[in-house]
């Protein structure tokens, strides 16, 4: 284990073996977990089987009934005892996603401040939770009454990118509805889920509420299918790739579970000539520099008016060759490597790509470190729609401009996309800013907003291939964890 990390108490080995799974590990695989900033493993873990996976299932089946009944109010002080618990330790869990994702120290610090939005937030949603009475429209002694009730044992399956605050906020939203959980972090950041996961635990959550399965890079296929076609989970929860949700969504369905999807994002930032292009230009960088890129809410496709073109590429490159490259636990670093060397070659590859296509491309003059998976910024212009850049996520520090001339051309372009997750219009003119929000094909859009567009008060989700079902919001993000029973009532 890391120097850093070897002594927090967060990440305290016999914690952890009563979170995931038995004692007896013969016969269980074991897998690295990385540092991406140095390309070395922080430490070794057990990964779970299909044996301990059955056993979560039956421990959150087996708490589901009690754990349901506890009132809303008791359920709410839990999670504020979890939401104190976050705040008192968000140093420690800082210092994991740096070693564990590689993201500088602030940017961590920022994820867990991101988490404890949704903490704070479903403390007040767990008692919210509310059906309807509802006069009949035809009959005068008919009333229709609706109870929402939770679903039953929920999987969670969680990407690696954002670790802490996307298991934070679907793990609240779930335990605030009365469900318990079987998770499943991603092999590369176990460390993250297995500390947010004994602060829930040392929350008061009772036994069974919260259950964690560790898998490694090998049997993470196998895992999620015990997860998805077993009967007893009653919900799906992912967050990741389209291509991934997709074949998730095929194995839940003989089970009819009811998913929760957020899947790939290749969201439009349009920037227009009467946009303050100063504020929306250096928007776009930190934008597509928020974990290096790695984020499925950044703008994969910048469109910008052909006026203000040249003036939006060279504030961006000046930006660019501003960055510091390097270890996240590096005070100096402001731009942290890729989470795996399998994205790093994705990179290189998209940038060939663009390349060979005629893309004019311009690299950070920032210096890259030797180890790592470091990936340099990139502006890449002229981008053209038979470019990967512009075909699939990159999840890396490239920021893909192309240009327009008039509106209906931009939102044309960015339209041009079934994975429209998130998009950004800059421009002064409100009725036009009105115009985009409601004719881009996207989940969630920034008005003259670009950095995130998601919050705690707003239900988030995608449309069409970036999936379905919403997070948080008042109400939105609980139901997803809920089923409506209606009845109807005679009052003659
Ligand atoms: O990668 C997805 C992050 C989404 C969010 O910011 O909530």
């Amino acid at each position: 284990m890391n120097s850093k990390l070897k002594d927090l108490t967060l990440l305290d080995g016999s914690d952890f073996a009563k979170i995931a799974g038995g004692s007896d590990v013969s016969g269980h695989e074991s897998f690295d977990v990385m540092d991406p900033g140095s390309g070395t493993p922080i430490c070794r873990l057990t990964a779970s089987n299909l044996k301990d996976v059955d056993e979560a299932i039956h421990a959150a089946k087996q708490a589901f009934p009690t754990y349901s009944a506890i009132p809303a109010r008791e359920r709410a002080m839990l999670l504020l005892n979890f939401d104190r618990l976050v705040r008192d330790n968000l140093e420690d869990l800082a210092w994991i996603l740096v070693f564990e994702t590689g993201k500088p120290l602030e940017e961590a610090r920022a994820e867990v401040q991101y988490a404890l939005t949704f903490s704070w937030w479903f403390v007040g949603e767990a008692e919210r939770i509310q059906g309807q009475v509802v006069k009949s429209a035809t009959n005068p002694s008919l009333r229709f009454l609706t109870v929402l009730q939770p679903v039953g044992p929920v999987a969670i399956l969680t990407p690696w990118n954002f670790p802490v605050a996307l298991f934070v906020r679907k793990a609240v939203s779930a335990l605030a509805a009365g469900c318990t959980i079987v998770v499943k972090p991603s092999p590369e950041t176990p460390l993250s889920t297995l500390a947010i996961a004994n602060l829930l635990r040392r929350a008061g959550f009772p036994s069974g509420a919260v259950n964690i399965v560790l898998a490694s890079y090998r049997n993470t296929p196998a895992i999620g299918q015990a997860l998805c076609t077993d009967s007893r989970i009653k919900k799906l929860s992912f967050t990741g790739s389209t291509r991934v949700g997709r074949l998730l969504m095929q194995q839940c369905a003989p089970t009819l579970k009811k998913l929760t999807l957020e899947l790939g994002g290749l969201g439009a930032y349009l920037i227009f000539s009467d946009a303050d292009v100063e504020a929306a230009a250096t928007a776009l960088v930190a934008n597509k520099l928020r974990h290096a890129g790695q984020t499925c809410i950044s703008a994969q496709r910048a469109f910008v008016h052909e006026s203000v073109l040249d003036r939006v590429l060279k504030i961006i490159a000046d930006q660019l060759d501003r960055i510091t490259l390097g270890h996240g636990a590096d005070a100096s670093t402001t731009l942290g490597p890729l989470q795996t060397e399998r994205g790093q070659q994705k990179a290189r590859e998209h940038i060939a790509d663009a390349k060979a296509k005629g893309a004019t491309v311009y690299t950070s003059k920032a210096s890259l470190p030797s180890s790592g998976y470091f990936v340099a910024p990139t502006l890449l212009a002229g981008c053209t729609a038979d470019m990967l850049v512009f075909q699939e996520e990159s999840f890396a520090p490239l920021i893909n401009v192309a240009s327009f001339s008039t509106e209906q051309e931009a939102v044309a372009l960015a339209n041009d996309t079934d994975m429209g997750l998130t998009s950004y219009v800059f421009t002064k003119d409100s009725a036009r800013l009105w115009r985009m929000f409601e004719q881009l094909k996207a989940g969630n859009v920034g008005l003259n907003v670009g950095g995130s567009t998601t919050a705690a008060e707003i239900p988030f989700g995608g449309v069409d291939q970036s999936g379905f079902g919403k997070e948080a919001g008042i109400g939105a993000g609980l139901k997803e964890y809920m089923t409506e029973k209606s009845a109807t009532m005679s009052i003659a």
